[in-house]
């Protein structure tokens, strides 16, 4: 059987590190670097420290900056700068025990209440729910009070309190990956629930937990700073909130007292913020936005002058202009990478006549949708298409503006796309989807649109339209759906309707009755009909003519018979080889049992 074509060398993919594209920040990178001074600044605070932080010295009492102290002295007669510093070291030792306990806390127990889910996950749950409802701070008070203002103890209370930050987060995310098939396929293979949990389960919610912990590190200075505001901590130590504390007494007398710790706590924490929030944009937001300079970069390399080995247009016309109902000329589509413009559809001209049925055929990432989305200007972010021309139904569509051009859909254009099921809204009966653009794209009134949706459905052949106008979309089959979607499409009785993959997800005997209606409501219509197909046995059911695309490009195009009969493209005939059942392929089968029965009678 002849293989179906592949290329023989793929691109690498190009993965950028998270660090990498934290890199391309700015902000993100300011408040790195001032983090990092922050933590360089606590390590080495014993050397770089002026003074020893509690030494007084009574002639520096209320000093301003100068005579050796550059930020002066507090009410006791201590060095401020000195006690900054050595305060850095306090503060971020407590920000990770705050941080260590909560995450110890909080992720095992959140993974494990998502990925179990029952009584485990109830119990987690009402914890973490109880600690919320607590008022931590009359808590931390108390602990305060019993442990003898112990600060590691402190730290480490105010980490449980902050857990449930954390226990919600990982619970979260165990509860959306636990129902994914490779979770189900790593069990049936045998792996223990242990294993799937440091794996795959840590896998997903590493990445918002970093996230978390830069937020809960600022969380947990302020509170530090807040309860040694209050007087809580060992005395002997410094910090940033004992300082506040000692120069909120003099605040209008000696204000510098106040501002230089002050200082320090925003800046630390206003960092770990910012780091926070940039860590969040590059783990949710994974698809960058294309610029305005970045489309008209692809743009401009489009529309270039031909000249190039492959930037000749491919593809042919079979009608003259005025008699076809779709009609590209030279369509290209691009999208800004990395290392350039990717060039997806390059230069392709087809038409198809009213009443014709055009397939587009041709492997995964031929570029058949991406040729049909420039049609239908439904291009994902970041893709750009020119052309010479798009005409629909004799006017030309390409030079609308983007309003003109979604005006088209559902009235000249209809679309019925690849998957049924996840193309209706689950959230609502199939009536309302079907009546919505009945009255607001064409104007029905309510009980209009309810009559014609409901005749609709009988003609795309629903023998019990009310049950299923009164369904949700789980509780109809796949080739309901499809019809549905059918239905959906030729309501406004377009010119031109475009089936894309219509039958990739149905079982074989719902594939030929869907085939078959779409034929019927074609032919009825009067419509150009364009199926785009990866199956030549689709082509092969339905079309008149067939183009194959191959790498964006048009390879050949044609009447379906003469394309069958005579392919003159090699590509065209392995795809219609890999597609049909071809006798050369059983042969070479046959030969091969033979050949094994021989064999096996030579050994007895
Ligand atoms: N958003 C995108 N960014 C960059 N390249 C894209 C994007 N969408 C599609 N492509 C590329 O465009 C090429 C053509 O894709 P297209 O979806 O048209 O293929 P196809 O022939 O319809 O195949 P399939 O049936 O598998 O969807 C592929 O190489 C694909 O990787």
């Amino acid at each position: 059987m002849t293989a179906a074509p592949f290329p023989a060398t793929l691109a690498p993919v190009k993965r950028i590190s998270l660090w990498r594209r934290y890199t391309r920040r700015p902000l993100g990178l300011v408040a790195l670097a001032v983090f990092a001074i922050v933590v360089a600044v606590a390590v080495l605070a014993p050397w770089l420290a002026p003074f020893d932080p509690n030494f007084v010295d009574f002639k520096i009492t209320h000093a301003p900056p100068g005579d050796g102290h550059p930020l002066g002295g507090d009410s006791a007669g201590r060095d401020i700068l000195s006690r900054l510093l050595v305060g850095a070291q306090t503060t971020l030792y407590g920000a990770v025990i705050t941080c260590v306990t909560s995450l110890v806390l909080g992720v095992p127990a959140g993974v494990s209440a998502g990925y179990f889910g029952g009584i485990t996950d109830r119990i987690c749950s009402w914890i973490s729910d109880a600690l919320q409802s607590v008022p931590g701070m009359i808590v931390l008070l108390v602990v305060a009070a019993g442990t003898g203002q112990n600060f590691t103890v402190l730290m480490v209370a105010i980490g449980v309190f902050l857990a449930p930050g954390y226990y919600r987060i990982a619970r979260a995310r165990a509860l959306a990956v636990r129902k994914e098939p490779y979770i189900d396929a790593a069990r049936v293979a045998g792996v223990t629930n242990g294993r799937i949990l440091r794996t795959h389960m840590l896998r997903a919610v590493y990445a918002p937990i970093i996230v978390q912990t830069a937020l809960t590190a600022g969380i947990a200075i302020g509170m530090q700073a807040g309860l040694q505001f209050l007087g809580i901590g060992s005395a002997s130590t410094p910090s940033w909130g004992q300082m506040m504390n000692d120069g909120f007494q003099t605040m209008l007398t000696y204000p510098l007292i106040l501002l230089w710790p002050s200082i320090a706590l925003g800046v630390t924490i206003a960092a770990l913020a910012f780091i926070g929030s940039t860590l969040a944009d590059l783990v949710s937001v994974r698809v960058e936005q294309p610029t305005r300079r970045g489309l008209a970069r692809v743009r401009q390399a489009l529309a270039a002058p031909a000249g190039l080995p492959d930037r000749t247009p491919s593809g042919t016309h079979a009608h003259q202009a005025q008699d076809c109902a779709l009609r590209i000329e030279n369509l290209r589509v691009g999208y800004s990478t990395p290392t350039g413009v990717k060039e997806v559809v390059c230069g392709v001209s087809l038409d198809a006549a009213p009443g014709e049925v055009l397939g587009i055929v041709g492997e995964s990432g031929s570029g058949k949708t991406q040729t049909i989305f420039s049609v239908l200007d439904l291009l994902p972010p970041g893709g750009t298409a020119v052309a010479d021309g798009i005409w629909v139904g004799g006017e030309e569509v390409g030079h609308l503006s983007r309003k003109d051009r979604a005006a088209l859909l559902g009235r000249k254009i209809g679309y019925v796309p690849q998957e049924p099921m996840t193309n209706l809204d689950p959230c609502y009966p199939i009536e309302r989807q079907l009546v919505e653009p009945l009255r607001h794209v064409h104007g029905l009134s309510k009980a209009d649109a309810a009559k014609r949706a409901r005749e609709i459905l009988v003609r795309v052949g629903i023998t019990d339209p009310d049950r299923v106008l009164a369904a949700y979309p789980h509780q109809i089959s796949g080739g309901m759906a499809q019809r549905v979607l059918i239905a959906g499409a030729i309501a406004g009785q377009p010119s031109v309707l475009v089936a894309d993959e219509p039958t990739t997800a149905l079982d074989v005997t719902v594939q030929a009755e869907v085939l078959e209606l779409l034929r019927e409501l074609q032919r009825e219509y009067g419509m150009a009909l364009v199926i785009v197909t990866h199956n030549f046995g689709v082509v092969a059911d339905i079309c008149d003519r067939v183009v194959v695309m191959k790498d964006g490009r048009v390879v050949e195009t044609g009447p379906v018979e003469q394309i069958f009969r005579r392919p003159e493209d090699p590509y065209t005939a392995e795809l219609i080889a890999a597609s049909l059942d071809d006798a050369e392929g059983r042969a070479e089968l046959d030969e091969k049992w033979q050949g094994r029965v021989a064999a096996q009678d030579g050994v007895r």
